[in-house]
């Protein structure tokens, strides 16, 4: 007896068993498992959604003998919680109902409701409005590694615009790859702990989703492209390599798979060349807060100094631009013509951007249409994105005048124009015909559908209208023949259409003969209710007939999702060409209003910058920025600058500013100076002095050693390093040595243009025997005993580095700031007295200091140690207060 009854209560119910085996499909995914109203999760789901939810954990039944944790999320609010989890890092699959509970039930009493996943939601494949930023991309990547390691590619999507890309990499350079494409998530293949790829993959801030290696394999890679863009072959996209077919190929799996495979409408894949983009390593990034700033924030970064687009679409193609600028020439220039042409026809600017404003987001409308998940407002905006690009083509078009259009405007201008063309005119009428002013969210909540459109749709809201006017009159009807002026005729969803009297006048009703027609239902303390066949009869037609036009409704909404994606690629073309207009014009207005400047870009290896800014530091100053001038590389002058300064004298900035415009000018953006000429760069490096990684385990020093050696190996003649304070994270002695080196390096071996920041004023003397460094320094003047900061870059190295003076502008206690002006006295004394600017190393080969104390303190010491407090009285303790105050007076 006993027996039986622990193996039932270990015995799974048939709900748990189907739980489990659909958990068992998606074992890294919080399951959510839809369950009437609500979606519940169970076990170890639970406690981490409760936990990232902070929603309340509960128990339900048992399961091998243990309570079954679990939570629930409502379902007609769970956007708002996948969000977060989403943002947490998790991926979530839901799991509904595929039948009702009474369909079930007809299987037999004890069948459990049939449940699927439909989809699984992760980082890198929502298309949800509510859960994307509408002004960054949202990138899913896939990294196939071949042959060892030998070969390798990565492909990108973002599932929410259909833009797909791919490009091979290797393993030195796909740290800076995956930095650049930034992805929220990435498929890997499974990696030994000991491969090479594994560092540079897995320090990314991302969602991994490690794949087996069969997932990668590029045959079947080729067949998915194939099967994805319904093609026979690829040649029409281009050649892909075999790593480039397995990203693809794993990429798109992983989309189909996510997505329960309803495959999102994508861009055939663009190919990328290797040397098509500046290299800007993760390290580059952080430092230069090219995006984000350190602390993780759009606000402060370069992006959101320049950033003047009014279209997401403009937003997000602002930001990868940023994140990878480019190195051809051709290309570059032709984003600088489409800036050049709007910033000399300023009212044409503002004009279209003023459209612009009202565009709306057409690339992510169709994407989510071609996932199955757009709806009625989708379509209206593509209508309305059709229309606005009609009017942006014109409104170019003649507000160019004589004037040619640049390459790159004319042909957003004739992807705009298609809007007037074969192809979307007709789309667009029928669109217009076909909508309602006010549409809903979802297409099942239907009456998007504009009368007229549809006589089939027509007839049955006549139908269902009709029997509605049907009821209200006989609600007129009902009170003249029962007499009960307080009749009414009403809905719900329990009873359908009723008739409701007071309860004083029920009896009435339920009496011959008012009793034949009026059927008693329910009696409530404030009513009573009756049905009527009639009524009934009435309310069966009105819910066929809504049956019936939310079915229509649904299938003319299908076959205009069909006519939209039809033209898919033209509309996409669309987008890009109002993404490409809206960065143009918003490059125009910064131009125009910041005084920034077209760049001379050459392949030469100049780097002359006259009156150079920093884009965001000269945005939070209220009192004028100082712009300097940079010019290294040219035929002989020197290509490395050594900059010396006081602390807080600006070169940092100085240092930054001029690698932020670099990578403007390659991004083809105009720059903040009153002249560029820079040729072309390959890689830019940028590194500020010791910064932590302890969360990656490697101390201050190590991380800037690593980053110093990755460097001094890889900038080549047509790099750009930018260096601060390189070897402060350890003792005065390494470090100078090492960033002496690090001179000497970059000088002789890479021959990069380059500036080096630093503190250790003996490296001024390199300048003497290095013939291509020159030595600058920030200017600062003396006023009064203090430093007055010129932000000023001269000629020479700095006389000397006013660290006491700046320690006392921070509020260091005035007796602090007189000892170190003691010491620092000591110590130059002792330097000048012995040894030259060129021996190595002086600041740290000076011993300890002897340094005196002067003879009151001795006496007060002496007085003072003279003292034993335990032994003495209140008496004795005030007279030795009153005998070492006037010690003290005595000096
Ligand atoms: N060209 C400039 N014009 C006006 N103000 C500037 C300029 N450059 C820097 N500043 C101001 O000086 C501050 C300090 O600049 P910065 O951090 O570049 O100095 P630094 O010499 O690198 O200092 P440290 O050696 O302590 O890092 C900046 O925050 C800014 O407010």
């Amino acid at each position: 007896m006993t027996k039986t009854k622990t193996k039932s209560a270990n015995e799974p119910t048939p709900m748990m068993v189907q739980y489990l085996s659909i958990k068992g499909t998606a074992k890294d995914a919080l399951l959510f498992y839809r369950m009437g109203d609500f979606y519940e999760l169970f076990f170890d789901d639970a406690i981490a959604a409760a936990r990232a939810l902070d929603i309340a954990l509960t128990k339900r039944g048992q399961h091998a003998g243990e309570a079954i944790p679990m939570c629930g999320v409502p379902f007609h609010a769970y956007e708002n919680y996948l969000a977060k989890l989403i943002r947490a890092g998790h991926k979530v699959a839901i799991c509904e109902q595929m039948e009702s509970p009474e369909e079930a039930k007809k299987r037999g009493s004890k069948s459990v409701v049939k449940r699927e996943i439909v989809r699984t939601v992760t980082p890198g494949t929502i298309v949800e409005d509510s859960l994307l930023d509408a002004r960054s991309n949202n990138f899913l990547a896939a990294l196939a590694i071949f042959r060892d390691g030998a070969e390798a590619a990565i492909a990108w999507v973002d599932v929410s615009t259909g833009e797909l890309s791919v490009r091979e990499t290797n393993v030195d350079r796909v740290a800076a790859d995956l930095a650049a494409i930034s992805p929220k998530e990435l498929v890997v293949p499974d990696f030994d702990d000991d491969s090479p790829w594994r560092t540079p993959v897995m320090s990314r801030d991302m969602t991994l989703s490690p794949q087996a290696a069969h997932y990668f394999d590029s045959a079947a890679g080729q067949r998915r492209i194939m099967e994805t863009y319904s093609v026979a072959s690829l040649d029409g996209f281009g050649e892909f390599s075999r790593p480039e077919c397995g990203a693809l190929g794993a990429l798109l799996g992983y989309v189909t798979l996510t997505q329960a495979g309803r495959m999102p409408a994508l861009n055939p894949p663009r190919r990328a060349a290797l040397s098509e983009a500046m290299v800007i390593d993760a390290a580059t990034r952080v430092s230069l807060e090219i995006l984000q700033t350190q602390t993780g924030t759009r606000k402060g970064s370069l992006l959101w100094a320049i950033d003047r687009t009014v279209t997401g679409a403009g937003a997000r193609l602002l930001a990868s631009r940023l994140s990878a600028p480019l190195t051809n020439l051709n290309d570059i220039g032709a984003r600088h013509d489409a800036i050049g042409f709007f910033e000399v026809a300023r009212d044409l600017a503002d004009k279209v951007r003023g459209l612009l404003k009202e565009t709306p987001d057409a690339a992510r409308a169709i994407s989510r249409l071609g996932a199955l998940r757009g709806g009625p407002r989708d379509l209206a905006a593509i209508r309305d994105a059709l229309l606005k690009a009609r009017e942006i083509a014109q409104t170019i078009s003649s507000g160019a005048g004589g004037n040619t259009l640049p390459d790159e405007l004319k042909n957003g201008v004739i992807a705009l124009e298609d809007a007037k063309g074969a192809g979307f005119s007709e789309l667009v009428t029928k669109l217009r015909e076909a909508l309602s002013a006010e549409l809903p969210m979802l297409a099942r909540d239907g009456g998007f559908i504009a009368k007229g459109f549809d006589p089939g749709l027509d007839s049955v809201r006549i139908l269902r209208d009709e029997s509605r006017r049907v009821i209200a009159g006989l609600e007129s009807n009902y009170r003249e023949l029962s007499g009960v002026k307080a009749l009414k005729v009403k809905h719900n969803n329990v009873l359908g259409y009723f008739v409701e009297t007071p309860p004083t006048q029920g009896d009435k009703l339920m009496s011959a003969p008012l009793n034949e027609t009026f059927i008693h239902r329910q009696t409530l303390v404030s009513a009573v209710r009756f049905s009527t066949n009639e009524l009934a009869e009435l309310d069966a037609k009105i819910s066929r007939a809504r049956d019936e036009a939310q079915a229509r409704e649904l299938e003319l909404f299908e076959g205009l999702c069909r006519t939209i994606l039809e033209r898919r690629t033209a509309i996409s073309a669309v987008a890009a060409a109002i993404a490409e207009i809206d960065v143009a014009t918003s490059g125009a207005m910064l131009a125009l209003e910041h005084q920034y400047v077209r760049p001379i870009i050459d392949d030469s290896v100049s780097f002359e910058i006259k009156g150079g800014r920093h884009p965001v530091v000269e945005r939070s100053i209220s009192d004028g920025f100082i712009a300097n001038d940079c010019v290294l590389g040219d035929k002989d002058d020197a290509y490395l600058w050594l900059v010396t300064g006081p602390n807080m004298a600006g070169k940092s900035t100085f240092l930054r500013q001029n690698a932020l415009i670099a990578i403007l000018a390659q991004a083809g953006l105009y720059v903040p100076a009153t002249r560029a000429h820079i040729g072309i760069i390959d890689r830019v490096f940028s590194r500020v002095g010791a910064s932590d990684d302890l969360a990656g385990g490697r101390s201050t020093f190590m991380v800037e050693m690593v980053e110093t050696a990755a460097i001094l190996n890889q900038a080549t003649a047509h790099s750009l390093v930018v260096l601060d304070e390189i070897g402060r994270g350890t003792s005065t002695f390494d470090g100078m040595s090492i960033a002496w080196a690090a001179v000497e390096h970059l000088h002789d071996t890479n021959r990069c243009r380059g500036l080096f920041a630093t503190h250790y004023h003996e490296l001024t003397a390199l300048a003497e025997k290095l013939r291509r460094l020159n030595n600058v320094s920030m200017k600062v003047r003396e006023w009064k005993g203090d430093v007055v900061f010129l932000h000023e870059v001269g000629a020479g190295p700095a006389d000397r580095s006013y660290g006491v003076a700046v320690a006392r502008l921070a509020g260091l206690p005035p007796g602090a700031v007189k000892r170190a002006e003691v010491i620092l006295k000591m110590l130059e004394d002792r330097r000048q007295g012995g040894g030259s600017m060129t021996e190595l190393p002086l600041f740290a080969a000076v011993p300890e200091p002897e340094i005196e104390t002067p003879h009151q303190n001795n006496q007060l010491t002496d007085a003072l140690n003279a003292l034993d407090p335990d032994s003495m009285s209140p008496r004795d303790a005030l007279e030795s207060i009153y005998r070492l105050k006037s010690l003290l007076d005595e000096v």
